[in-house]
């Protein structure tokens, strides 16, 4: 496609995009905007993006593709800025933050005909952060959410799809708030675990040296994602919070199910715990094709 794309967040994820963008639209000029000079020249040097807006308001207003790929708070602020402005006539606005409830009441809020955000969450990633960590093939072989508004053109949607072709995602359009229950459960609270097990370990680290030289295989495993953006997963957690107070409770019952049957020494209960996580992790369906993964 021919047109001018602009990125605002020029960190991992933003990066990725743009690289994917360039891969299958040489002939797009791709604007990247960052609030840090720093990752704008970044992006520059590297030749992610062709040009370094300085003003996102200036790019924004000659774009025919703006997508917002900063930290989700941050996302809320651009959205503002941008419902303030004239954009062009037909462009297509998207984001790629790891939320959407909270994004899309905005959006109705600020383009209350509803027919112009087409919320957006590429459901891959790294615990790296970033321009210096993008990837033009990040996100080949997963799933690419979208949460378009109501009245959104079916024709939009075909149109940003195709401008993010190059990702070799796989499509899907989901509710905002079926969204953010699935990824509450399968993405934000595993990050809440992997970091309670970690500042577990980290404890007693201070005492046992042992812990973290021994630290290997499974307990580096379930800990990968414990390495995220404090930041960035600050606000993750914060957007999603009934979602995920909700599964607090119910992680602690089932806690308190497995102290209860370990003081017990119920062997039959402590087999079925085990065996009911084996058979459900078990019998997730394959990925299509692996995704890349750090
Ligand atoms: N890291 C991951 O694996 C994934 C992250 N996401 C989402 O994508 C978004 C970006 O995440 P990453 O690229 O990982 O973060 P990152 O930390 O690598 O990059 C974020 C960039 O946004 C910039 N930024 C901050 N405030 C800004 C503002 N007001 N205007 C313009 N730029 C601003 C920062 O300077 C930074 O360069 C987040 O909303 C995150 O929830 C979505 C899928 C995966
Ligand atoms: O590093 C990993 O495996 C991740 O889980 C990356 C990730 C982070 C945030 C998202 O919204 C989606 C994917």
């Amino acid at each position: 496609m021919i047109g001018r794309v602009l990125v605002a967040g020029l960190g991992l994820i933003g990066g990725s995009i743009a690289l994917s963008i360039k891969r299958n639209h040489p002939k797009a000029e791709i604007m990247g905007y960052d609030i840090q000079e720093t990752e704008r020249e970044k992006a520059v040097a590297m030749k992610i993006v062709s040009e370094k807006a300085e003003s996102f308001e200036k790019a924004a207003e000659r774009a025919d593709l703006i997508i917002m790929a900063a930290p989700v708070e941050e996302t809320e602020k651009l959205m503002e800025q941008l419902s303030r402005i004239t954009l062009k006539k037909e462009v297509t606005i998207t984001d790629t933050g790891s939320t959407k409830g909270k994004t899309m009441r905005l959006a109705d809020h600020l383009w209350p005909k509803k027919d112009r955000f087409i919320g957006g969450h590429p459901m891959a990633g790294s615990h790296q952060m970033g321009i210096q960590n993008a990837k033009s093939d990040l996100f080949e072989n997963a799933r690419y959410i979208f949460t378009p508004q109501s009245n959104v053109p079916s024709g939009k949607i075909d149109e940003l799809m195709c401008w993010l072709s190059g990702t070799n995602a796989h499509f899907l359009t989901l509710d905002p708030e079926e969204h953010d229950y699935v990824t509450g459960i399968i993405s934000h609270f595993p990050h809440i675990i992997a970091a309670g097990l970690a500042n577990q370990a980290k404890g007693h680290a201070k005492k046992a040296p042992l812990v973290s030289l021994l630290a290997a295989g499974g307990f580096r495993d379930t800990t990968r994602i414990a390495s995220s953006n404090p930041y960035m997963w600050k606000e993750i957690v914060k957007q999603n919070r009934n979602n995920l107070l909700s599964l607090l409770q119910e992680w602690q019952n089932e806690m308190n199910y497995i102290q209860s049957v370990l003081m017990e020494n119920d062997d039959e209960a402590i087999v079925q715990f085990f065996e009911q996580a084996k058979e459900y992790r078990d019998s997730l369906p394959e990925p299509i094709k692996k995704a890349v993964s750090f």
